[in-house]
């Protein structure tokens, strides 16, 4: 039931110790969406998602999740509008999920979690010039949240989930050209959540401007089951641990307004 499947995650442990000290430590993320206290917001615009799957370069196992990393030295796959003010560059997607299909999700809604959540990440590149310097500044990042649900096979996915074998362990690193990740995006992308947060691994800047879409997408079973196979270990590694549970605590709003895009 929904109560044992929460006291099990109550037992799950987390993948990295949470520090005791933030920087500022008022704008953590992940949160739990409360929807009657969402306010809507009728001057967020819609988003735009200008992707080029030119610019996918290869999949890489960094031991926190795997990373579909794109050419982001132009303006090639980009995101503006919505509640953004600037354009920012798409750098890398990557994925959290859970031991079984109770939990995964970073975010919630109205204490719902979902199996697994994607993140798009993108910076602001009206204002910076590397993504290592818009991480440490409060308006530098973008991160687009999808929750993922078990469901039909997801046919964009299988591409991704047939090179997962090759990235098994931490470090590896495996070519991976001409993916779009547009088709990872629910048919709506219209209706969203936003607000002011953070990085949810470590260094946790409050830099991000989080849109978590209301519309989830749909993945088979057998498609979860092949990111439950890679390991956070890598080969070298005597003792191998299936990665699963790479999501973060849930934190505080601390008195953040979450804005919708819908009413
Ligand atoms: N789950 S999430 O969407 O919040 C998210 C997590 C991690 C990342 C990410 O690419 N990095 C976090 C820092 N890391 C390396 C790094 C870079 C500069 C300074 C220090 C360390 C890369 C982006 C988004
Ligand atoms: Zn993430």
């Amino acid at each position: 039931s929904a109560c044992s499947s929460k006291l099990a995650l109550s037992q799950v442990h987390p993948m990295w110790q949470e520090p005791l000290a933030i920087p500022g430590g008022d704008r953590q993320s992940p949160v739990d969406i409360v929807v009657r206290k969402s306010i809507f917001d009728p001057q967020l615009r819609p988003l735009k998602v200008q992707y080029d799957p030119r610019t996918c370069q290869q999949i890489w196992n960094n031991g926190y999740s795997f990373l579909v990393e794109y050419d982001d030295t132009t303006d090639k796959s980009t995101l503006k509008g919505g509640p953004l003010e600037d354009q920012f560059r798409l750098c890398q997607f990557h994925f959290h999920w859970g031991e079984n299909n109770a939990w995964g999700s970073e975010h919630s809604i109205d204490r719902r979690l979902y199996p697994a959540e994607l993140h798009l990440v993108h910076w602001n590149s009206d204002k910076y010039s590397l993504f290592e310097e818009a991480v440490m500044e409060e308006n530098g990042l973008a991160v687009i949240g999808v929750f993922l649900k078990i469901g039909k096979r997801h046919e964009g996915l299988q591409k991704l989930v047939d090179a997962l074998p090759a990235v098994r362990h931490k470090d590896s690193v495996v070519e991976f050209t001409k993916f779009n990740p547009a088709c990872l995006l629910p048919e709506n992308i219209d209706d969203y959540w936003t607000y002011a947060g953070s990085l949810t691994t470590p260094p946790l800047t409050e830099a991000v401007t989080w849109v978590v879409m209301k519309q989830h997408i749909e993945v088979s079973h057998d498609q979860l089951a092949v990111f439950r196979s890679l390991l956070f270990t890598s080969a070298e590694e005597q003792e191998q641990r299936s990665m699963v549970n790479n999501f973060r605590v849930q934190q505080a709003l601390k008195g953040r307004t979450v804005r919708s895009s819908f009413s």
